[in-house]
């Protein structure tokens, strides 16, 4: 739809501490009904961009806008309880000297009987509705942060600033509670922004992932271009196990014992590593001493002895010494794949699934 303003949208934001930038340069927008996610490692800046839209902390540059006007530029800054932002944080409280319907009802204008019936459809949505005249130190931590969900969303706010938010929850329960919260967001045309460190979280809830590192945006996309189209080598090892083949360029092309990779753009004597994932690696059976033939898509296979195999569950892990420089690469296959240490077998890599990245000094 052309014309229509994100219903967020941060513009160049900033903060530093102690002259150390760690939110530097921040621009991102999120559409009604859009869950953005900020994904990164501890410590680079997600939850202080949030604080910084929230307005629980002030940035020293950069723009917030809501549905188009700002609401906050560092020097006119509309307060937290102005935003109409919904925020389910980390270090959720309930109040503990309300029950859990007034605690979901908290924020709630309007005649009694409308309040109670919006606090029971939101206890009804997490599934603790027989808990609505419980008080929280009755509850467990998960239910206590299931509450918390259901009165952060219980005001239909316009934006919601999630971070982790499921981490209290026990893993049976995590998936079904992400998919209703996704739900009830998603019928409200609500614009989510949600930190999490846990790629498969971002990957399960995000239209848009925003990949952080070190207080910047490295890659922003959605989760399908992120994992197949990464940025760089971290990019790649932030959602996976990674192996590294190291090459030298010569007329775009290196040379490896994996056969021949394009590295178009790079110069000639220059390093690239060459990364694929642990499951995009072929295993082949040995043949009198030589692997299959090789192939335009897969190049040519190199031998490795298996060090160790183990059963994960729905995929078994085999680690190979690689023949031709002793380094170790891991392959997983699914299913049961057990061969036994010692055992010479060959290894190709497809070379759709490669990324070729200049190397790091
Ligand atoms: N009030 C503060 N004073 C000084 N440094 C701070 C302050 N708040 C945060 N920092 C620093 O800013 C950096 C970013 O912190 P932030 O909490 O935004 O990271 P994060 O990505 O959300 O990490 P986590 O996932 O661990 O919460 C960290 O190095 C942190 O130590």
């Amino acid at each position: 739809m052309t014309g229509q303003a994100p219903r967020l949208d941060i513009r160049n934001l900033t903060r530093r501490y102690g002259g150390r930038a760690v939110v530097d340069d921040v621009s991102l927008s999120v559409m009604p009904g859009q869950v953005t996610c900020l994904l990164g490692p501890s410590g680079c800046g997600k939850s202080t961009t949030l604080r910084m839209i929230a307005g629980v902390e002030t940035q020293d540059s950069g723009v917030v806008l809501v549905d188009g006007q700002p609401i906050s530029d560092g020097v006119r800054n509309l307060p937290p309880e102005q935003r109409q932002i919904g925020l389910m944080f980390q270090d959720f409280a309930l109040f503990p000297h309300l029950s859990v319907a007034d605690n979901v009802g908290f924020g709630l204008k309007g005649p009694r009987a409308e309040v109670r019936a919006r606090v029971e459809e939101m206890l009804a949505r997490v599934d603790l509705g027989r808990f609505i005249d419980a008080w929280p130190h009755e509850l467990s931590g998960g239910e206590q942060q299931r509450v918390a969900l259901a009165r952060a969303l219980a005001p239909r706010p316009r934006i919601m600033l999630m971070d982790e938010p499921f981490s209290g929850l026990d893993n049976r329960l995590r998936d079904g509670i992400r998919d209703e919260t996704l739900d009830v967001l998603k019928e409200a045309g609500t614009a989510v922004l949600l930190v999490t460190h846990e790629p498969e979280e971002a990957m399960r809830m995000a239209d848009e992932i925003a990949l952080m590192r070190d207080g910047r945006i490295v890659q922003m996309g959605a989760p399908y271009n992120i994992y197949n189209a990464p940025v760089d080598r971290e990019a790649v090892a932030f959602f996976s196990d990674i192996n590294v083949i190291r090459g030298v360029v010569r007329g775009a092309l290196t040379e490896t014992p994996f056969g021949q990779f394009l590295a178009p753009g790079v110069p000639d004597g220059a390093a690239v590593d060459i990364v694929i994932r642990p499951q995009h690696l072929k295993i082949d059976f040995d043949r009198n001493g030589s692997g299959p033939l090789p192939t335009a898509r897969d190049g040519t296979p190199a031998r490795g002895i298996v060090q160790r195999a183990r059963f994960m569950g729905n995929e078994s892990l085999v680690e190979f010494r690689m023949d031709h420089d002793g380094s170790l690469i891991r392959a997983t296959v699914p299913n049961v794949f057990l061969p036994r240490p010692g055992k010479p077998l060959w290894l190709t890599m497809r070379r759709d699934r490669c990324f070729v990245f200049p190397a790091k000094a």
